[in-house]
């Protein structure tokens, strides 16, 4: 029993570790073989193993081991890890991952290393687990010193949070963010623990291996309390930032739209620059973006804002770029920068289905009797479906899958079906407006952000534009009554912005 040869040092840790954990039942361990979470698996085992003495509920325990390829040690690693959770008898796996693929090289190893590895860990939880990692309070007086370093204010003042909920739906728990390492070291020695080190943790041209060799042993030295005193600096400041979400959130969800995540930013010149600042970084944070530094969200404000006001200004933020259309802030992946090239694509319609290029997502068709499917609105949208099929742990995520729908006469059967992107010539008459106009005009009057107008498919019949999908239907697409069937054309699409959607719905009803 844990009880007989606990020490009240090792008392103190299991308190803190079960009062963490209090309400979950399942838990997995981020576990790299370290001493961190080293002591953490052996906590959680005992915990579990006497979970009617210290929980009043039992709970399941599982460990992942993430190989990054990166140390040539790895596979020793991961069989280490192997071998202390068959000791304790706990479900273990590995997760590989690559770090070293073309499109990474020339980013910083350690960050990709670690957002993959949280992508990964994520995306195998299964309904009801949660995430636990092993991080101490030494390593949030390391985050908050780099966090000065980084500039970031406040919030990143904030630090890691004990509990902490990502995207939405992802749980991490971090039990051991009160206890020193120190103490973790003395209960690993008591229980004689085995564990590994990891070779990179003594090279000090990473910023934190810097700070934690080179600065804060004689700040500790100093100050022994220094850690605490930091610990508590952070809650504090976490404080501080959630009473400022809660007293910025009805003007930040005035400015913000849920449908495609842009910000309206005239509303921002009436405030005042500390508030105008505050409610740019939410709206980045928004995006599960890493705290964005003061700089940037000036950078946003100057030379995106206050642009010309026929510019098309666009700062690229890592993987996203921030655009301006019209009175809002887009934020949208990097690929978005240039237009699509002019293509035209044949659709052999013995196949329902299309696929279209550059990850535009899919078109299907299906015919329908006119008779038992008379639509009153030729579109039809469906926001945010099968996002449960989507995993990845992306910022677009939540706006990742978009359905429309939209009704056209069916090809007849000497018309030859194509796929358009791209400029087209000539004057179009469209559904609703009773003069004819060019493409361009259209865009603008719907309000298409330009980033979007060369991604929109352009559905053909022979040379005959029908519709733009899901976006407006030409008069020559029209449904027309004494036909018997109509085509029913569907978009599943992954684009971010379709505000343009609602509102060509509304156009075409007017
Ligand atoms: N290879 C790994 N496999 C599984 N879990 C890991 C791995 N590396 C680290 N972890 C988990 O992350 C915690 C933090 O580890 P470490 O401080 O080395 O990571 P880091 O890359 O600096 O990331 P962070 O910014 O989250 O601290 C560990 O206690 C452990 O729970």
């Amino acid at each position: 029993m844990i009880t007989t040869n606990t020490s009240s040092e090792n008392w103190d840790l299991y308190r803190k570790v079960t009062h963490c954990l209090v309400g979950h039942t399942r838990l997995v361990l981020s576990y790299s073989g370290g001493l961190d979470s080293t002591v953490l698996l052996d906590i959680l085992t005992r915990l579990k193993n006497n979970s009617d003495h210290f929980t009043s509920s039992p709970f399941m325990l599982r460990a992942i081991y993430v190989h990054h390829g990166i140390s040539n040690y790895s596979d020793e690693w991961a069989s280490h890890c192997f071998n202390q959770c068959k000791i304790r008898g706990i479900p273990f796996s590995v997760i590989h991952i690559n770090c070293y693929n073309a499109e990474n090289k020339q980013r910083n190893i350690e960050a990709l290393a670690r957002n993959l590895r949280y992508k990964k860990l994520y995306n195998r939880l299964n309904s009801k687990e949660i995430l636990l990692t092993a991080h101490h309070m030494n390593d949030q007086v390391e985050s908050l010193f780099l966090a000065l370093k980084r500039g970031s204010g406040p919030s990143g003042l904030s630090g890691m949070s004990k509990n902490a909920l990502y995207a939405n739906k992802y749980r991490l728990l971090r039990p051991l963010l009160d206890c020193s390492r120190e103490q973790l070291e003395m209960y690993a020695y008591k229980k004689k623990l085995v564990w590994i080190e990891d070779d990179t943790n003594t090279d000090t041209r990473f910023d934190r291996n810097f700070l934690r060799i080179k600065i804060l042993p004689s700040i500790y030295q100093r100050w022994p309390c220094f850690n605490q005193v930091v610990a508590r600096t952070a809650q504090l400041c976490r404080d501080q930032e959630n009473l400022l979400n809660e007293l910025l959130s009805e003007s930040f969800q005035k400015l913000i739209d849920e449908s495609d995540g842009s910000l309206l930013f005239i509303p921002l010149f009436q405030y005042s620059i500390p508030k105008r600042q505050a409610l740019l970084r939410r709206w980045l944070l928004h995006f599960s973006m890493k705290m964005p530094s003061y700089q940037l969200i000036n950078r946003i404000w100057k030379e995106v804002v206050l642009s010309r006001k026929d510019a098309t200004p666009i700062l690229q933020l890592d993987k996203y770029l921030c655009r301006r259309f019209r009175e809002k802030l887009y934020i949208l992946p990097v690929n978005m920068r240039c237009s699509l090239n002019r293509i035209e694509l044949s659709w052999n319609i013995i196949h329902n289905v299309f696929i279209l290029p550059y990850n535009l997502g899919k078109l299907i068709y299906q015919p329908l009797s006119i008779n038992e499917h008379v639509p009153k609105n030729p579109f039809d949208l469906h926001l945010n479906i099968n996002s449960s099929l989507n995993t990845s742990h992306d910022v677009f995520e939540k706006y990742k899958k978009v359905l429309t729908h939209c009704f056209v006469r069916s090809p007849k059967s000497d018309e030859k079906i194509s796929i358009i992107f791209g400029n087209i010539d000539g004057l179009l008459y469209i559904l609703g407006r009773n003069h004819g106009r060019h493409l361009k005009k259209i865009w603008q009057e719907l309000g298409v952000p330009p980033w979007l107008r060369s991604r929109i498919p352009l559905l053909f019949y022979n040379k005959t534009l029908i519709t733009a999908i899901g976006v407006f239907i030409t008069h020559n697409g029209k449904i027309i009554s004494k036909e018997n069937t109509l085509w029913k054309i569907s978009w599943l699409q992954d684009i971010i912005s379709y505000k343009i959607f609602k509102n060509s719905v509304r156009y075409h009803l007017e």
